[in-house]
């Protein structure tokens, strides 16, 4: 959300209200969904509320809070809770929520979006913590409001809520990356819903039904950790917010079949007790693919930052020779990029540059001409700098009156447009470029590059600040365009 809303006194109401419904929404639900006489089990508003707290670009507002007590408190007095247990169970959730978001806020960004090898670890604690705080208040109000010890009280208190945090929060907070998919915001390699070809994202999620179907088939107590595996491989596979999703579905359907005894696994869920330790048995299960999923966010991440670095140029961010060369492989490679053209461009008496402004001079002309070249390019085409001032264009797909013409246009506009140095000064470059354009599907890269250097050559010869055309076996005279 952008910082504009904390200016906008409207759209932070407009966001409160929608705080506010949400918080009634889930209230309900968890009401309606819990067993007659007792406190909801399945309660997910207060993992529901510190997500949305936290996908907020900016910290909550008061009216923000007050959306949230209202939400709690109108839900609870619509199902018929008088005004003392309604402020009761208010006051309890809203301890836990606040704990559980002041801890999440204060993480470093990585940590807060489970993108960190170890965010995990702490947002255990942090799940722990808010559910803490939770159960100090349940230990008051539980046995006032329905029996018990206040041990009791304190225990499904925070059973509930380490359930509910752990279950539902991960999906939350990775779901940023959807938010931003889907208004548009898309940011490299922030969005994969799965890594890899079709059959290899079918097969990890076929494994995950296919295992829980199998403890449905087979039951006994081992059968709550069959789907381990096939979680691990989606962990694998699959983003970590897709992954946040099927550990959610595994704990609530877990609870669910056993409930239902869809699932038997022989052993009795007929105390609270017995009913706690399923509960966070099973979700803290759910936290090994979690994890793994962290870590391969972590571990890609750091692919692609070391990927970049490898096939760029540090000054002027353009493929280096190694990049430019992989990626021309590539794109050569399709039918469709023939006939292709190579542009090696030179920037003309680049010593003297050096020499009379400086080696800061230098490097500007070069980010400058880098940035020029981009500028008046198709999308599609290839730039990178070979080395030193030498840079080169692939054209896929262009014929050679086009490319000559995108020659020129580099040509011209370089020399038409004068570098501004840090000093205040402004600096006159040229460039010299040689053309090659093959309609020989098959034709290797190097030897296009060598061919069009030969016309480069005879630009700087014919005088510089020049395009010249390269003999290649389609055209058989080598000329200077000026
Ligand atoms: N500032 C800066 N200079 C560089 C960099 N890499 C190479 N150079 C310099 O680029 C210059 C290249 O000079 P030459 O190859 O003699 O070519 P030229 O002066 O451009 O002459 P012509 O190409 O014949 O027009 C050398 O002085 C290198 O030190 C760089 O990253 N930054």
């Amino acid at each position: 959300m952008s910082s504009s809303l904390s200016l906008n006194p409207c759209l932070d109401l407009r966001d409160a209200l929608r705080v506010g419904a949400v918080v009634f929404v889930a209230s309900i639900f968890g009401i309606y969904t819990a067993p007659p006489g007792v406190l909801a089990a399945f309660w997910p508003t207060n993992a529901v509320l510190v997500g949305l707290l936290l996908r907020r670009g900016h910290p909550p507002r008061t009216a923000h809070w007050l959306a949230a007590v209202t939400g709690y408190v109108v839900a609870d007095l619509v199902m018929g809770h008088g005004w003392p247990k309604t402020l009761m169970l208010t006051s309890t959730n809203l301890m836990g929520v606040t704990v559980c978001w002041q801890l999440l806020a204060r993480l470093p960004d990585e940590y807060r979006g489970l993108r960190h090898p170890r965010s995990m670890l702490r947002f255990v604690l942090v799940a722990m913590s808010g559910a803490a705080a939770a159960g100090v208040g349940g230990s008051v109000i539980h046995p006032a409001l329905y029996g018990g010890t206040p041990a009791y009280g304190f225990l499904f208190w925070f059973s509930t809520e380490l359930v509910n945090y752990i279950a539902i929060l991960p999906v939350l907070l990775t779901m940023p990356d959807l938010v931003r998919r889907l208004t548009g915001l898309r940011r490299r390699g922030d969005w994969h819903l799965w890594r890899g070809g079709r059959a290899e994202y079918a097969a990890p999620l076929a494994a995950f039904a296919g295992s829980l179907w199998l403890g449905t088939q087979l039951g006994g107590p081992g059968v709550i950790a069959y789907p381990i595996p096939a979680m691990l491989w989606c962990a694998l596979t699959y983003s970590l917010f897709a992954t946040a999703g099927i550990t959610l579905l595994f704990s609530m359907w877990t609870l669910l079949a056993i409930a239902s005894g869809a699932l038997v696994i022989g052993a009795p869920v007929d105390t609270p007790q017995a009913v706690m330790s399923l509960r966070v048995g099973v979700t803290l299960t759910a936290l090994a693919p979690l994890a793994v999923a962290s870590v391969m966010v972590a571990r890609n991440e750091l692919l692609a930052r070391l990927q970049h670095a490898a096939s760029h140029d540090p000054l002027t961010q353009v493929l280096n020779r190694g990049g430019f060369l992989a990626r021309a492989e590539d794109l050569l490679a399709a039918p469709a990029a023939w006939p292709a053209a190579v542009l090696m461009m030179d920037i003309d008496f680049f010593k003297k540059v050096n020499d009379t402004h400086g080696h800061a001079a230098g490097d500007d002309v070069l980010t400058g001409f880098a940035r020029l070249a981009s500028s008046c390019l198709r999308s599609g085409d290839v730039l990178g700098r070979l080395g030193g001032e030498e840079f080169a264009v692939l054209l896929p797909g262009c014929s050679v009156d086009d490319a000559h013409a995108i020659a020129e246009r580099i040509c011209e506009a370089f020399a038409a447009q004068p570098i501004p140095l840090a000093g205040g000064a402004r600096l006159h470059a040229t460039v010299s470029i040689g053309l090659g354009c093959w309609t020989i599907p098959g034709t290797p890269v190097g030897t296009m590059l060598s061919q069009a250097d030969g016309a480069l050559y005879d630009a700087k010869h014919a005088g510089r600040n020049r395009v010249a055309l390269a003999q290649t076996p389609t055209i058989d005279t080598a000329f200077v365009f000026r």
